[in-house]
């Protein structure tokens, strides 16, 4: 397992390309099987996670050619309705070929999927949503088997909490589905209006995305279309508190200020200078330190979940106490004492962590447990004194594309120890 080793304590200066969005790239490419005509998809970032769901799609059918960031999917004809425990395991998203999979050929076979190890995140949300269009479906050893012999049906599906994973899923078994669905209590997430935004470029009737309820007219089949997958909203925040937490300045080219939602008003209370680009964000600290303060992960526009380790490693070393409550997942804090074997103050009671700034990191070995917990490590190990060692880097894989090479440009000592 490749370990990235870090020296810490150099500023960051320079120029980072903010990639496509994992999060909606992988939803759009799920989207390629709901249709006979190639989908062109640009911006696509080349990541484990993307490699992963080509295999899936390929297997179904899907012929691909990727050429730098474009992708072309073109699922002409769906040779296999069975998604396989091996490629569906490692990730949650695959499990959204489910749905396009019913609409298209009647029925699926689908593995329960995996994903980050943050919480036991079941999947009834997403199969209350397909019941509700008509699919007749049984759990058997592990697999979803689902069946919709006389097509989907529309339906007013009402969401009790609000899931990023069953809105998608929902918006991509309805838009062939028979007739009109609502969804009420959507996840309001920019992927999802990404997602609205790639189904109605291929002919579907999907409004209201990016709001609370999405309604959506079924149509009977999707064209080919072109669509470019927005930029990382995550991969923007990592890299903005990872110069809050080494000092420099950054531009984030691409990146966009009103996918940031909450996290932009708490990143400017912290301390940190933002400014808007033609095309990016211009970042610096605005102090020596920054300032603590709370924060509460919430579904968008609330700071998001997938920010919270990479703002608790800003907070290790920000002036004052600061509290943060996870809400999303309930065992979202692996990396507090992976942190705290650097030197950080760091308790955590129930879903409440407390962190006590303290003037300085210190290099240490630590372990990977997440992805996103992985970039938190990253974080901590630019900032500190001394080298730090962090282990399992394969989680980082999943998620940020060329990290290494896209620090290494703004002057951070970082290598990847390949075993
Ligand atoms: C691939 C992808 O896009 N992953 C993102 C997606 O995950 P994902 O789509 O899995 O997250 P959800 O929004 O569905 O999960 C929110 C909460 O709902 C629960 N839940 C979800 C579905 C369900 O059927 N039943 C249920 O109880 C989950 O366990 C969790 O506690 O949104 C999360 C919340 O922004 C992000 O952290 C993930 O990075
Ligand atoms: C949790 C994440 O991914 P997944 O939902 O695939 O586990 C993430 O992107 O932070």
């Amino acid at each position: 397992m490749d370990k990235l080793a870090i020296i810490g304590g150099r500023p960051l200066y320079g120029e980072i390309p903010i990639s496509g969005a994992k999060n909606s790239a992988l939803k759009v490419m799920a989207a390629s099987l709901l249709s006979d005509a190639p989908l062109k998809l640009l911006n696509v970032p080349r990541l484990a996670d993307v490699d992963m769901l080509l295999r899936l799609l390929e297997q179904h059918g899907a012929v691909s050619e990727f050429e730098g960031s474009t992708l072309t999917l073109h699922a002409k004809d769906i040779i296999s309705t069975e998604a396989p425990y091996d490629l569906v395991r490692k990730m949650r998203a695959s499990f959204n070929v489910l749905g396009p999979l019913l609409a298209r050929e009647g029925k699926a076979k689908v593995s329960l999927p995996g994903g980050c190890a943050i919480g036991a995140r079941p999947v009834d949300l997403h199969l209350m949503a397909l019941t509700a269009m008509g699919a007749k479906i049984e759990l058997d050893e592990g697999y979803v088997f689902a069946e919709a012999p006389d097509g989907l049906k529309g339906a007013d599906i009402a969401f009790p909490f609000v899931s990023v994973g069953a809105t998608e899923h929902a918006m991509l078994a309805a838009v062939r589905a028979k007739g009109t669905t609502t969804i009420e209590n959507a996840a309001r997430e920019p992927e999802i209006a990404d997602l609205a935004n790639c189904l109605n470029a291929m002919g579907a009737n999907v409004s209201g995305a990016g709001s609370s309820t999405i309604t959506i007219e079924g149509v009977a089949a999707l064209n080919g279309a072109e669509h470019a997958v927005l930029p990382d909203r995550i991969e923007t925040g990592a890299y903005i508190m990872a110069v809050a937490a080494t000092g420099g300045e950054l531009t984030l080219k691409g990146a966009r200020a009103d996918l940031l939602g909450a996290a932009w008003a708490v990143l400017e209370e912290v301390g940190i200078d933002l400014e808007e680009l033609d095309d990016g964000l211009r970042v610096k600290r605005a102090g020596e330190r920054c300032t603590a303060t709370d924060i509460v992960t919430q579904p968008f526009p609330g700071f998001p979940t997938d920010l919270q380790a990479q703002f608790m490693a800003l907070m290790t070393t920000a002036d004052g106490v600061s509290t943060i409550k996870e809400t999303i997942f309930e065992n979202r804090f692996m990396h507090a004492p992976e942190l705290g074997r650097m030197g950080a103050k760091i308790s955590v009671d129930g879903q409440t962590a407390t962190v006590r700034g303290v003037a300085r990191l210190k290099g240490a070995p630590v372990m990977a447990t997440d992805l996103r917990a992985s970039m938190s490590l990253v974080i901590a190990g630019l900032a500190a004194e001394g080298q730090t060692m962090v282990n399992r880097v394969y989680h980082l894989d999943r998620g940020f594309e060329r990290l290494e090479e896209k620090l290494q440009a703004c002057g951070a000592l970082i290598e990847r120890i390949k075993e």
